[in-house]
């Protein structure tokens, strides 16, 4: 893989593969305007925050096992009462269900989901931009993030340029390189593109990089994508019945 470049907006092809705005549900996962579940969604968020911290302070923290243990018994009595309603694997979240495309417990983008970054993401003129800070509890290598982490932001970049596109779709094939270490509690840049050349009738090949926002064009790790559009019959095969969100059922 040579050093890879995503297309500037104005170039000839990155006009060409983006005919689709995202909408503001897609990269605002809280949605805007009307929502009987806005204010349970910005509860889901403030959660979420909360967790985050508690998460970056657990994995930080040097304090003796006595207060370890005394906050791993606080930590465990707020299980309860999230559990007295619950979602299984088979039924979306309720606030996914209101705007196209809100993923609110995404592992990447999620806001709500204490294991997301969560990385922001929008979407240009052929190009997708993701952003995010990792703290120490994305560590591998000392000071460094996880490839996995990694490759788990790239995943998802890549799910959003050929989402652009108009149709969700699946990973099939996933490659990357780690050229250089990603730096931990750093601003990172993500961005992913569609090159026209890979685009089929369901299949697209994205691109992306990460590098630091203060370097954007010093790339950290490089990745490219084989992206699928699942036909109905697969669709139904992977999720069954179960009672997807809407836009989901529609668009694959
Ligand atoms: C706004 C929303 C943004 C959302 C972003 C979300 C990002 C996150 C995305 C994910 O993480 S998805 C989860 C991980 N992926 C999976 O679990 C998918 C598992 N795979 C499947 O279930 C099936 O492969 C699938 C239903 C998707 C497709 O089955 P098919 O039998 O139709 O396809 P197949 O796997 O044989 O290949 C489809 C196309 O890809 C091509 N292909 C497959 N592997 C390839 C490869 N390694 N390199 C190049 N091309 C490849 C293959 O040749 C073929 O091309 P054509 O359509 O042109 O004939």
């Amino acid at each position: 893989m040579t050093e890879p470049h995503p297309p500037r907006t104005t170039s000839k092809e990155s006009t060409a593969i983006a005919p689709y705005r995202q909408s503001d549900a897609e990269t605002d996962p809280e949605g805007s305007g009307e929502d009987r579940d806005q204010d349970r969604a910005r509860a889901a968020r403030e959660l979420g925050d909360a967790l985050r911290a508690l998460t970056a302070a657990a994995t930080s923290t040097e304090v003796d096992a006595a207060t370890l243990r005394k906050i791993a018994d606080q930590a465990r009595d707020l299980t309860g009462p999230l559990s007295a309603a619950s979602r299984t694997r088979h039924t979306a979240p309720s606030i996914d269900d209101a705007k196209p495309g809100r993923r609110m417990y995404n592992p990447a983008v999620g806001p709500g989901n204490p294991i997301a970054p969560p990385m922001r993401v929008e979407v240009g003129d052929g190009v997708v931009v993701g952003t995010c800070t990792l703290g120490l509890a994305y560590e591998g290598p000392h000071s460094y993030t996880h490839g996995g982490v990694s490759a788990m932001l790239i995943d998802q970049i890549l799910g959003h340029a050929h989402a652009a596109l108009g149709r969700p779709g699946m990973t099939v094939a996933l490659s990357l390189r780690y050229r250089r270490p990603v730096p931990l509690e750093t601003p990172l840049r993500l961005t992913a593109w569609v090159p026209e050349e890979s685009i089929t009738d369901r299949r697209t090949g994205p691109q992306a990089t990460i590098a630091t926002q203060d370097e954007p064009d010093r790339v950290l790790v490089e990745a490219s994508g084989v992206f699928v559009v699942p036909s109905a019959e697969q669709a139904s095969r992977i999720f069954g019945d179960s009672r997807l969100p809407s836009w989901q059922r529609d668009r694959y």
